[in-house]
């Protein structure tokens, strides 16, 4: 259940007359989701998404805002902040930072087809050209230091032959970095479910919130690791080859990030085998359980290292 902090109907009008859009038609909330408050709001100017953010703060908001409404200008189709009458993205509403984006169209799906797949690379690629012109930089907040640390405290809860894959893989990312690869702003969890379909094309990228100033290759690594894995936990080579093709199509990869691949795999899959780890051993004061599997990601990363030569273009 994704509605934290309730919102009645005479709390969003009345946050509505700061805005030009429009009377209230209807407030419905979003039960999916984990991290923030979300509610459908029609208006009657248009179809919204209103997000109450409950752990992010008001100084971490704004990089991610103004991500979206400069992906959004590029004709990226992602939630689109809309601007109060002072002309700012963020508000406050029931005491939590808030912000009302546009709502787009499709719905996420959970067995993605050769096709969508490739629509999902084609998008992903177009992201990462439109974000090239994106002037603020933020720091990859689960980069290198975050696995180390992380990896540290979940460690005594493994058992030993997990605790030394673990500490092996982090000490080998930490010597054998991604470097010399093209940069820029990535989403950094296009998981299937921040991805909203109608039939074979994107009608949506969403949960912007993980974004940051990272290596390109790297969010290629962790979208086909979602989007092209088997439930075996390996790589579908048809689907990896069409997601790779369609991206290479609008952001051509290069030599390097050839050579890089399976380690970008291997490192994609890391980072997300910790935060599981993490989010089930450790989670936080007032965090909700929710049922993502670390072992799933422990045994895609043991599979990216016993297949080297991963599917390419
Ligand atoms: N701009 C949007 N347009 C249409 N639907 C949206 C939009 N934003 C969110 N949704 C819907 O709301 C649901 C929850 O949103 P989201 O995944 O962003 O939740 P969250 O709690 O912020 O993040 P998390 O995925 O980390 O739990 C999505 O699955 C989607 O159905
Ligand atoms: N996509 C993440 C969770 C949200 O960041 C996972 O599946 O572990």
């Amino acid at each position: 259940m994704a509605v934290f902090t309730r919102v009645s109907e005479a709390d969003i009008a009345a946050w509505l007359a700061n805005y030009s859009l429009g009377t209230l038609l209807e407030l419905q909330g979003i039960p999916a989701g984990i991290e923030n408050t979300n509610y459908f709001v029609t208006t009657t100017n248009g179809r919204f998404v209103l997000t109450l953010f409950e752990k992010l703060t008001a100084d971490d908001l704004p990089f991610f805002l103004n991500l979206m409404a400069h992906l959004a200008r590029h004709g990226i189709p992602c939630p689109c902040p809309v601007a109060d009458k002072q002309n700012r993205f963020l508000g406050e509403l029931n005491g939590k930072p808030a912000c009302i984006v546009s709502r787009l169209s499709g719905k996420s799906v959970t067995q993605p087809t050769t096709a969508q797949c490739a629509a999902v690379g084609a998008m992903l690629g177009q992201m990462h050209s439109a974000g090239q012109s994106f002037g603020e930089q933020m720091l990859n907040p689960r980069g290198s230091a975050w696995r180390a640390e992380a990896a540290q405290q979940v460690r005594r809860f493994l058992p030993p032959q997990d605790a030394v894959l673990l500490a092996g893989e982090v000490e080998f990312h930490a010597t054998h970095p991604l470097a010399g690869i093209p940069r820029g702003v990535i989403h950094a969890d296009l998981f299937r479910d921040n991805v909203l379909m109608e039939g074979e094309r994107v009608g949506g990228l969403i949960d912007f919130y993980f974004a940051c100033t990272g290596k390109l290759l790297y969010d290629v690594a962790i979208t086909v690791n979602d989007w092209c894995m088997t439930p075996e936990g390996k790589l579908d080579a048809g689907h990896t080859r069409a997601l790779l093709n369609a991206y290479h199509a609008a952001r051509p990869l290069t030599a390097a990030e050839a050579d890089l691949w399976p380690i970008a795999l291997r490192v994609a899959a890391l980072r997300f085998w910790i935060s599981r780890l993490y989010d089930l051993h450790l989670p936080r004061e007032g965090d909700i359980v929710h049922a993502h599997n670390p072992d799933q990601f422990k045994r895609i990363l043991q599979n990216h290292i016993a297949s080297p030569n991963p599917p390419w273009l």
